[in-house]
């Protein structure tokens, strides 16, 4: 278990909690219980003892290193992010803004291999490591989605990781580059101060199944917990960061919870991440599993499609899952 110890942000309630640290090595019903539990309380957990090879990350790393190491002119070759593409400071189509520049590929094979054309002079070596860490990471996301349905009691354990597997899986894969914080001067006392806890990339929750994130060796990410306190996550050197996402919320009538979370920049060191968020294909129907219903569906059945495009039209914060909500007679408006 890792205590985070964090930096206040002003005015706001930090707490230090223990997070869930899961080995994925230990015994399968064990395992199950715990992601169960986790997801339950917090839509957050980590791993570790998962099987994607060091080399195949470190690879990956490097990539994305030499990538945003380029002048931007070089970089603005692989965008404006549309919404995939390279992208800098402007997240998504309606004026959200962070600190942070970003390059987001969709995971078909296709796609890398186009991308790829514009991001690295060395093309086929940016696709290849892109394709193997995905490829790991995708197989990672399955076992813990089977691990999941297992801990739910659901008869079909492949009912969450068949939507990943499918060739059509809409999932992206997302790195992230959050500079240092720049010293600005207040233009009226001409006081330089410093800018730290400057918000990389603002409070959200992700709209997919699962996310699987990963960060070099700075803090920044922290996730919101029931009471709208922020944690702090401290960063792991191989453990995998876990997100429930909206459409895994939906699909286990809210048993499961999508967690906020946000990403500050640091002071001294530039945060990279690398997330990779597992889809369903587009034209997939979401609803809650006929199994764990124990009370009536919180959401009304959705398409991939419908989601998505509503994310698109919402700012980066905005509550998504709530426009899916059921109305229900035992419910004030
Ligand atoms: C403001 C936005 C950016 C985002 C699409 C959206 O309209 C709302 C959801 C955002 C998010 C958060 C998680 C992922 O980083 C992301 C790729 C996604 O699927 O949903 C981003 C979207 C984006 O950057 O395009
Ligand atoms: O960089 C991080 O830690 C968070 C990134 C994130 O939340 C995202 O890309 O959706
Ligand atoms: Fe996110």
């Amino acid at each position: 278990m890792v205590v985070a110890s964090p930096t206040p942000f002003r005015s706001e309630k930090i707490q230090a909690f223990e997070l869930p640290i899961i080995d994925l090595s230990l015994e399968r019903p064990e395992v199950s219980k715990l992601i169960v539990k986790a997801c339950e309380d917090y839509g957050f957990f980590m791993v570790i003892n998962h099987s994607v090879p060091e080399d195949i990350i470190a690879k990956m790393e490097q990539e994305s290193l030499n990538f945003f190491a380029k002048p931007v002119c070089e970089k603005q070759k692989a965008g404006p992010a549309n919404p995939v593409g390279y992208g800098c400071k402007n997240i998504g189509f309606n004026g959200d803004i962070g600190e942070v520049e970003y390059l987001l590929l969709n995971t078909s094979p296709l796609s890398i291999n186009q991308l790829s054309k514009s991001v690295s002079n060395d093309p086929s070596n940016f696709s290849s490591a892109v394709s193997d860490y995905i490829q790991a990471v995708r197989e990672v996301a399955c076992e813990i989605l089977d691990l999941m349905a297992e801990g739910l009691w659901v008869p079909d354990t492949a009912v969450f990781s068949r939507l990943i597997r499918d060739v059509d899986s809409d999932s992206l894969f997302r790195l992230n580059h959050y500079p240092t914080t720049v010293l600005c001067k207040d233009k009226d006392t001409s006081v330089s101060y410093n800018n730290s806890n400057m918000v990389g990339f603002g409070e959200h929750t992700d709209p997919q199944i699962v996310t699987l994130l990963r960060s070099n060796d700075v803090g920044g990410l922290q996730i919101s917990l029931h009471d709208g306190v922020w944690t702090p996550v401290p960063p792991h050197p191989t453990a995998f960061c876990v997100n429930v996402g909206d459409v895994l919320q939906a699909m286990t009538n809210g048993r499961f919870v999508s967690v906020r979370h946000r990403a500050l920049i640091n002071s001294y060191k530039p945060r990279m991440s690398m997330a990779y968020f597992a889809a369903p294909p587009l034209h997939s129907w979401i609803t809650a599993l006929p199994e764990i219903i124990h009370r009536p569906p919180l959401y009304k059945p959705f398409t991939w499609a419908e989601y998505k495009k509503t994310a698109h039209s919402l700012r980066l914060g905005d509550g998504r899952l709530t426009l899916f909500r059921t109305c229900r007679d035992d419910e004030t408006a």
